[in-house]
């Protein structure tokens, strides 16, 4: 049956189906609600499409040529360039996503939530409207758009590709040029540079990962150095020209650098929120142009709800699945105080090796409970497998506690197993514990966790 033109009733409409949106109309229906969705693009957004899961993918293949590497150093008899069929491997990760693509259509389709293939606008504070004309009435609004790439803004900045791009690359490029040093930048290098191409990295900052504990930034870096990607810190870019079939990049200084088959930009994300008719509706942006939030994702119109990247608060998937779980449950759930805690989210840059980090920095816990109070604790150590074929590869541990108690309130790993090991750590972080508790557990022996619970 056709809806064009027509006028339709709701209960809750979202705009978009990405992770905020889905678990948001998931868990309206399962509340009762009569839900509209509203996702132009594939479902599942950024994460399912051009984030998390294909950049897991291609995190997977770049551990797996190094763990090939080591194993040649090991005594396996490896070819001298074991070959990787690149686009073989994107033909495995696009018929995986495909899977997940079909699994929320069904259980949309189970959870009676109608699905509109649209991109939709405000045309007043209770009225979606869709491309085609038709109209939802909506008892309440969850604005779900998330973000997309930010422009550089810089003469020929239309070169450089984004992570977007990234995603469609059936070849290796050769040269890789990769500006920024946030999370995208750091795990788009590791992945190149671990599959064959020589990456460049140039960030403006004076070190990788602002939100990560320093001593774990320099140590990444040291590691990246090792693997071959060239690091330029404090680097301001003015333009990228073309020359021939290549481009370089010139500074601000006018240096211009080695010429790149490919420059990819990674210097944060925009939310999309352009076009919606938020303000006209009266909906408050903030100076970034994200959707302005109270604590319980409440924007500035009581029955208008925003969760995820258009909010610009933590950026990542969990986040935005968890916060549109508790607005749907304080809206349609008669749960009036249910609200995300943003504090202790624990979070892992796939990089090689991967960061994980939950809680405060040791410089974050010195800001805030001072020098006094704070006790960190490291270690620093090559783990098994890379010791074993003597490469010089190193992990780092870092525990910061506070106060007399020695509570924990910053976990960060660097290294082999990060990306696993943090969770169940994060968990025991949230419930207050403390460097005796962690001492009064027994190790795992011979692993990398068992450094977290004996670290002295
Ligand atoms: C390269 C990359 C790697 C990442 N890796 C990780 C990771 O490993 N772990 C992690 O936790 N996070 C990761 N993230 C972040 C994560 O992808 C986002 O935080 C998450 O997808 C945000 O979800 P969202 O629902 O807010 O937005 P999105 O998932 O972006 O969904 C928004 C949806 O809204 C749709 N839309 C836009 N405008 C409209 C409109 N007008 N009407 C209707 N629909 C509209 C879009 O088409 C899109 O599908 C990564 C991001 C990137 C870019
Ligand atoms: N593993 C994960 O969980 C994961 C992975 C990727 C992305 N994400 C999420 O997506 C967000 C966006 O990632 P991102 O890497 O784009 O952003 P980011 O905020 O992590 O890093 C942006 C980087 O760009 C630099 N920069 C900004 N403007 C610049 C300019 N004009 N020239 C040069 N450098 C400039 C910044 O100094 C910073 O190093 C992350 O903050 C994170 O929340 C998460």
């Amino acid at each position: 049956m056709s809806t064009a033109g027509a006028d339709l009733d709701f209960d809750l409409v979202v705009l978009g189906g990405g992770s905020g949106g889905l678990a948001g109309a998931f868990r309206a229906a399962q509340h009762g609600a009569r839900v509209a969705l509203l996702e132009p693009g594939e479902l599942g957004g950024t994460c399912v499409n051009v984030g998390c899961v294909p950049k897991k993918a291609m995190w997977i293949a770049s551990e797996l040529a190094d763990r090939i590497a080591l194993a040649s150093r090991l005594g396996f008899d490896v070819p001298p360039s074991p070959g990787f069929d690149w686009a073989g491997f994107i033909a495995d990760r696009q018929r995986y996503i495909h899977g997940i693509h079909g699994s929320y259509r069904k259980r949309l389709d189970e959870a009676g939530i109608v699905l509109m293939p649209s991109r939709g606008r405000l045309d007043d504070a209770h009225t979606v409207a869709c491309e085609d004309g038709t109209r939802l009435r909506a008892g309440h609004i969850l604005l779900a758009t998330g973000a997309r790439p930010r422009a550089l803004g810089i003469p020929g900045g239309e070169l450089a590709w984004s992570s977007d791009d990234f995603f469609d690359l059936c070849d290796p490029p050769g040269r890789v040029a990769m500006i920024g040093g946030g999370y995208i930048a750091v795990e788009l290098a590791g992945v190149l540079q671990a599959l064959g191409s020589r990456v460049d990295l140039f960030a403006r900052s004076e070190r990788l990962l602002s939100h990560a504990d320093d001593e774990l930034a320099v140590q990444l870096a040291e590691n990246y150095r090792q693997q071959g990607v060239h690091l330029a810190f404090g680097y301001r870019l003015a333009a990228i020209e073309r020359d021939g079939e290549r481009l370089r990049l010139h500074d601000q200084a006018g240096a211009h650098s080695d010429a790149y088959d490919v420059v990819i930009s990674a210097v944060g994300r925009q939310a999309n929120t352009a076009g919606l008719g938020l303000e006209d509706a009266g909906i408050e942006l903030d100076g970034d142009c994200n959707v302005v939030v109270d604590a319980q994702q409440r924007a500035s119109l009581d029955h208008v709800s925003a969760v995820g990247d258009v909010t610009g608060k933590a950026t990542l998937t969990p986040v935005a699945i968890a916060a549109a779980r508790k607005a749907m449950d304080r809206v349609f759930g008669g749960q009036a105080d249910a609200r995300l805690d943003y504090e202790g989210i624990p979070t892992v840059v796939f990089a090689h090796p991967p960061l994980g980090a939950v809680g405060l920095t040791e410089a974050q816990a010195r800001a805030r409970h001072g020098d006094g109070a704070v006790h960190a604790y490291r270690v620093d150590f090559r783990p098994m497998a890379h010791a074993l074929a003597d490469r010089p590869v190193r992990s780092l541990f870092k525990l910061v506690c506070v106060g007399e108690a020695r509570r924990v309130v910053g976990i960060h790993l660097l290294g082999e197993g990060a990306d696993e090991i943090l969770q169940g750590f994060a968990v025991a972080m949230k419930k207050g514990i403390t460097l005796d508790d962690l001492h009064d557990t027994v190790a795992i022996h011979p692993t990398s966790a068992e450094e977290l619970v004996l670290m002295r």
